[in-house]
C-alpha cells in the first residue's frame, strides 16, 4: 500500500577546521615497506549537509555519522572503474574491517562488490593521513594509484574541503601525495619507481645494475619479455613474447594467463601483471591482471609501472597516455626528481552501510539527488548516484539527502524511486536489484520492501 511521508529539512554545519594542507610539497623520501607506530592526531569532524528526513526521526539521522555501534558507513568510489569501498577509520590506528570481512563485501554476488577496501587512518611521522588497503582476496597490498585518488576524494568530503587540495598519506610504499585539480581530477605524486630486482621482488636474474629489463621469463611454455618495476608494489610488464614482439592486447586471454604470472616462482610476494601494446611514443594500452583481485578495469601503479617500462625498453617518451579498459590515465616519469606522476578521475559510486550485526546484511544506500519534475507530482530520485538494493537483504532503509538549493515544502509526500539505468552495471556489481517503486511510511522507518 501507497504511503506518505512529511519531509522537512533539517541542517547540521560542522567544524571544517581540519588537516588541509594546500600544496605542500611531496617529499621523495620513502619510509619504508613496514609501517611504524600509529600515532592518533584526532578525531577529525565529518563533512556540513543536508538532510531531508521524516519529521519524528532525529536530525542525527545522517549518513556520515558514524554512532550506530555494529555498523559500517562506507562511500564506493570508482577510478576508471577499479572501484574500492572506502571506511572512514580516522579515529583509530586499526582497520575497523578483518581482511576476511573485506572479501565479503568485496564479493560482487553476495556483498558490496569491489576490488579493494581502503582506510583512511591517523597520519603517522608527521602526515596527514595513513592509507592501507585490502585486496578482494583479503591480502594487504603496499600501496594503490586508482584507490589513493578516491582516498583524497573521500577525505575532502569527510573534511568538507573544497577546491583544490593536496595532501600527505603515509602508504606501504612511503608518503604519497595526491593533489586535486580544479578540474575535480586527481594528480598523484607517486614516488620513485623501485628497478633494483631484489627490492621489487623478483629471482629473474637481472642485469648489471641489478635490474630485470626486458628479461625472459617462461609462462605457460612460452618465453615472455618482461621488465620488473615496483611502485611500492610489484609489477610485470610485458609488451611481448620473444615470438611476437608487439602485443595486441585485445587477444590477451587474461583468465588464463594472468594467475600463472601472478603466482610464478620467480615472484615470491606476487605480482601485478600488465600486457602492454604500444599505440604510439605517447600512447599506450594495456590490460591488468592484479595480484589478489584478478582483471580489472585499471590500475594506477600498473599504468606507472607500465610508462616506466616503456622508456626503459626504448618504446615511448616520460609522458604518456595510458589507455586502459576503465579509461585512460595520464602518467609522466619525470626526469628532474625521478617520480612518478599519475593524473585521473575518481567518483562516488553509492553510500552505504553494513550491519554485521544482520546476518541478511541490511544496507542503507542513499540517493544524492532529488529533484520535482514539473511534469510529475512528485519528487523523484535521480539516480544520479544510483539507489540499489541487494537480492538477499530483508529491509532497507531511506535516508535522502537534497541539493542545497532544492526547496522542497513540507507536507505529505510520497517518495518514488524509478527505475535506474545503471551505469555500474558494467562494472559487474552482482545481485543488483532494481526498486521501481518504494514508499517511505510516515515514520520515516520501512522495514518491508
Ligand atoms: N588497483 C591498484 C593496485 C591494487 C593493489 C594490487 N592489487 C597489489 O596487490 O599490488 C592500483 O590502482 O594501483
Amino acid at each position: 500500500m501507497a504511503a506518505s511521508i512529511s519531509l522537512t529539512q533539517s541542517f547540521r554545519l560542522r567544524d571544517p577546521l581540519v588537516a588541509a594542507h594546500p600544496f605542500r610539497h611531496a617529499s621523495p623520501f620513502r619510509f619504508g615497506r613496514s609501517f611504524p607506530l600509529f600515532r592518533n592526531l584526532s578525531s577529525r569532524s565529518p563533512s556540513a549537509s543536508m538532510s531531508v528526513q521524516a519529521p519524528k526521526k532525529s536530525p542525527d539521522v545522517e549518513f556520515l555519522d558514524r554512532g550506530e555501534s555494529g555498523i559500517l558507513h562506507f562511500v564506493k568510489y570508482q577510478g576508471l572503474g577499479n572501484d574500492f569501498i572506502l571506511v572512514d577509520n580516522r579515529s583509530s590506528s586499526e582497520p575497523k574491517v578483518t581482511p576476511e570481512q573485506a572479501v565479503k563485501l568485496c564479493d560482487r554476488n553476495i556483498g558490496v562488490g569491489a576490488d579493494g577496501v581502503i582506510f583512511v587512518l591517523p597520519g603517522v611521522s608527521g602526515t596527514d593521513y595513513t592509507m592501507r588497503i585490502f585486496n578482494s582476496d583479503g591480502s594487504e597490498p603496499e600501496m594503490c594509484g586508482n584507490g589513493i585518488r578516491c582516498l583524497a576524494r573521500f577525505i575532502t568530503e569527510l573534511e568538507n574541503l573544497h577546491g583544490m587540495q593536496s595532501f600527505r598519506i603515509h602508504t606501504g610504499a612511503g608518503l604519497i601525495v595526491p593533489e586535486i585539480q580544479s578540474d575535480g581530477k586527481v594528480k598523484v605524486d607517486m614516488g620513485q619507481p623501485i628497478l633494483h630486482a631484489p627490492d621489487i621482488p623478483t629471482t629473474i636474474p637481472a642485469n648489471k645494475k641489478g635490474s630485470v629489463i626486458k628479461a625472459e621469463l617462461v609462462v605457460d611454455g612460452i618465453s615472455w619479455n618482461v621488465t620488473c618495476v615496483s611502485m611500492g608494489n610489484p609489477h610485470c610488464v610485458t609488451f611481448g613474447t620473444k615470438k611476437c614482439e608487439a602485443l595486441h592486447v585485445d587477444d590477451i586471454k587474461l583468465e588464463n594467463i594472468g594467475p600463472k604470472f601472478e603466482h610464478h616462482e620467480m615472484f615470491p610476494s606476487r605480482t601485478n601483471t600488465e600486457f602492454v601494446q604500444v599505440i604510439s611514443r605517447s600512447h599506450l594500452k594495456m590490460r591488468v591482471w592484479e595480484r589478489g583481485a584478478g582483471a580489472t578495469l585499471a590500475c594506477g601503479t600498473g599504468a606507472c609501472a607500465v610508462v616506466v617500462a616503456a622508456v626503459l625498453e626504448g618504446h615511448t617518451e616520460r609522458h604518456c597516455i595510458v589507455e586502459l579498459p576503465g579509461g585512460p590515465l595520464e602518467i609522466e616519469w619525470r626526469e628532474e626528481d625521478n617520480h612518478v606522476y599519475m593524473t585521473g578521475p575518481a567518483e562516488v559510486v553509492v553510500y552505504g552501510y553494513e550491519s554485521w550485526m544482520n546476518e541478511h546484511h541490511l544496507y542503507k544506500w542513499q540517493a544524492k539527488h532529488i529533484s520535482t519534475s514539473p511534469t510529475e507530482s512528485l519528487p523523484r530520485v535521480d539516480c544520479a548516484f544510483p539507489l540499489f538494493v541487494l537480492g538477499h537483504q530483508k529491509s532497507i532503509k531511506l535516508t535522502v539527502l537534497i541539493e542545497e538549493n532544492l526547496a522542497v515544502e513540507d507536507g505529505l509526500r510520497q517518495l518514488t524511486v524509478l527505475r535506474n539505468s545503471n551505469p555500474f552495471m558494467d562494472y559487474g556489481i552482482g545481485g543488483l536489484h532494481t526498486i521501481l517503486q518504494y514508499n517511505i511510511p510516515s515514520d520515516g522507518g520501512c522495514d518491508h520492501l
